[in-house]
Formats: C-alpha cells, structure tokens, sequence
C-alpha cells in the first residue's frame, strides 16, 4: 500500500484497534515509560534490552529498529521506551505525513545527535522520501536537491547521527532495500489473556479505579488479544460501573457493562456478529460471495473484508475459499446454532472446503 491509499477505518468501534483524536490523549497517560513496566512480548522486550544496553555501554545510539504487528500492541509504547532507555529526545511522526523528499530532508536536518525519529506506517510513506531515508539511515547524509531540471544539484547534508523507529502493520510490504537498513525488527504478537489481564491491572491502578480479578478476565477474553481494546474496555465497564453499581469492576459488571455496549465474550461487536449471522441465517454457513454477503448486512464490501473479517478469521470462525465465505463450525457453536445437515460445517457434502 502507498501513501495514497487509505485502508477502511475502523475508528468509532469499540472494539476497533486504532485510535484517533481525544482517546490519544486518554492512551498517553497510560502509557507505560520503561521496558520492566512493558508487559507481554517477552520475546521483543529481551532482544531491545540487549539492543539498547550494548548502545548504552558503547555510548553511541542504537541501532535502526523496526517493529510489526497490528495496530494497538504497543509500537509507539515501545519507541517512546527507547528513546527513554536512551535518555534520548523523541520525534513522532508518519509515513502519509511525509509525502515529498523535502518534507523528509526537514525532518532529519532538524533531528538532535542522538534523537528517536519515530516513523508510524512506514510502509505508506511516498517514494521519493524512502530513497532518501536509505542514504540517511546507512551513511547519515542526504543530499537536498536545490533547482529543477538540468540545472539541479545536490548539496549534500551531513546528519547527526539518529536512530529510527519504523512502525508497520506490515512488514512483507516493506521494499527489502529498506528492511535491510534496520539493525533489529521486533514483531509485536497479539497478547494473550494473562498479559491483557495485567494490562488491565496496570492502567485500573493508574486510573483509580478498582478491579476483582474475574473483572479484569472478563475484560481481558474480550479485548482481541489488543492492548489499546483492554484500555479502551475499561473506561467503558468502570463508567458502567460508577452510574449502575458501587464504582467496582467486578466480574459480573464488567460482563454486564460489555453486554450493553455489543462486545460479546469473544470481542465480536456489532459488525462481527452481523456478519456471521447472515452467513449462517441466510446463506446456511456459505460458500457465499463476498459482494453478496456485504449486500447482507448493508455495508461496503471493503468494510467487510477489512474491518470484520480479518479477526473473524483469526478466531477461526469464518474462512476465505475460493468459493467464497464459510461458516467454521465454531461460528456456528459461538452462536448457538445448529449447521444443516450436509452444511461444510456439520462435516458434510462440501468437506475439505476449509483446506483451500
Ligand atoms: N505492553 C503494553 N503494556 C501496557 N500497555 C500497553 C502495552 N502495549 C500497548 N499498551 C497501551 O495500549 C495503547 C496503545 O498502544 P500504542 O499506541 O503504543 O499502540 P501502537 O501499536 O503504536 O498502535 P498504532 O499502530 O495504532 O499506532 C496505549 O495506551 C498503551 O499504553
């Protein structure tokens, strides 16, 4: 994808995994500051601590660093820990934001010796820009072309010596030129239950607010494995909580809480479950076509694919085939529904479907 192309938003979901506007100001003071306070990923959070305790004892900046994963694990956590385990300023910004070569060429000319250059969705960012992000990244340098045409030059600049932080959502998107030039990647996961569960301990604490631990479990099994929807879910049962109960989030409010707002006890939400339903009441499980199974639940094809299905698949309750969609026989169990006989689903006629 191309700085260009916009993917569906799926802001204004509870259950959505990217934020934007207030609630960024709301994620900010929940934001852990240090790698011990980090919690899950131990996998990324052992390899940046070597990362950045071998910078620190050579007294130089760390090398380059790319982190993938999905939106919500924690990236601009993590870049903010290392330019903090640096004792290093930090810049934020994107690659839509920067969509010519010179917008680039201010940012790197202004950086201090040392600094954090966080880049979010570094995969979006335009051509021109990740030619000259190669040159800065390996020599520290770039050259600013002054004039057009024949008469144009390059001036050479030199650059204080930096570390970036790229953020992708995907990695296989990157030209390999530019996944090359990063010293370390970090693939975020998605968290399990247990580490959500401290998540949601964490920022309760943080919020003042008081949570049982089948208050934060129920929370926890309903959060997509996403730390950003832990938070998010929290404000939600404690505000639940303060008007309806005692201000406790108990098991029993946080379930009450997440019924009244549509997130069910596996996270789907409205969409999810509309989706499923069609599939399963009108098209008996499927196969069905997507453009027809969008018309269903009188959505954009795209909010289909892109916004629903991608975790409807991960919790293996719908399948893509070349057919078209599936219902597994878990999204026929999650909502309490037989499959037909002969249905792919009861192990019937179309067996094998879910191979593809
Ligand atoms: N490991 C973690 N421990 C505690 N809180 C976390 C953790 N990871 C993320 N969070 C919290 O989740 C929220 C979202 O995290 P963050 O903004 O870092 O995600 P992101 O991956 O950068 O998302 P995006 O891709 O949308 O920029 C923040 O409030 C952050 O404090």
């Amino acid at each position: 994808m191309t700085w260009e192309e916009q993917p569906p938003q799926d802001t204004g979901r509870l259950v959505g995994a990217t934020a934007e506007g207030e609630e960024l100001a709301a994620e900010a003071a929940l934001r852990p500051k240090d790698l011990a306070e980090f919690v899950g990923q131990p996998k990324v959070r052992e390899q940046l601590d070597l990362v950045l305790r071998a910078a620190r004892a050579r007294g130089g900046t760390a090398d380059h660093v790319l982190l993938s994963g999905a939106p919500g694990l924690g990236k601009t956590t993590l870049s903010m820990i290392i330019a903090a385990e640096m004792g290093a300023p930090i810049r934020i910004t994107s690659g839509p934001a920067i969509q010519h070569a010179g917008d680039l060429a201010a940012i790197l000319s202004s950086l201090a010796e040392g600094e954090v250059l966080f880049l979010d969705e570094i995969h979006r960012m335009s051509r021109p820009a990740e030619e000259m992000l190669y040159m800065a990244m390996e020599d520290f340098r770039v050259d600013v072309i002054v004039g057009k045409g024949p008469g144009a030059t390059a001036i050479p600049l030199e650059l204080p010596p930096f570390t970036l932080v790229g953020a992708t959502t995907r990695a296989g998107l990157l030209p390999p030129p530019l996944r090359d030039r990063f010293g370390f990647t970090g693939h975020m996961e998605f968290y399990a239950p247990a580490e959500l569960e401290r998540v949601i301990h964490r920022s309760a604490r943080l919020l003042d607010v008081t949570v049982s631990d089948g208050g934060a479990a129920e929370i926890a099994g309903r959060s997509r494995g996403t730390p950003r929807i832990a938070n998010r879910l929290l404000r939600r049962v404690r505000d639940y909580a303060q008007v309806r109960g005692d201000g406790v989030v108990t098991e029993e409010a946080a379930a009450r809480a997440l019924t009244v707002f549509e997130v069910d006890d596996r996270g789907l939400d409205r969409l999810d479950r509309s989706v499923l339903e069609a599939l399963l009441k009108l098209f008996g499980g499927g196969p069905v076509g997507l453009s027809t199974l969008a018309v269903a639940v009188g959505e954009e094809r795209e909010t289909v694919e892109e916004v629903a299905e991608p975790f409807l698949v991960r919790e293996g309750l719908l399948a893509r085939t070349p057919r078209g969609r599936v219902a597994t026989p878990a999204a026929w169990a999650h909502l309490g529904l037989t499959p037909p006989p002969g249905t792919p689903a009861a192990g019937g006629a179309q067996e094998g479907l879910f191979e593809s």
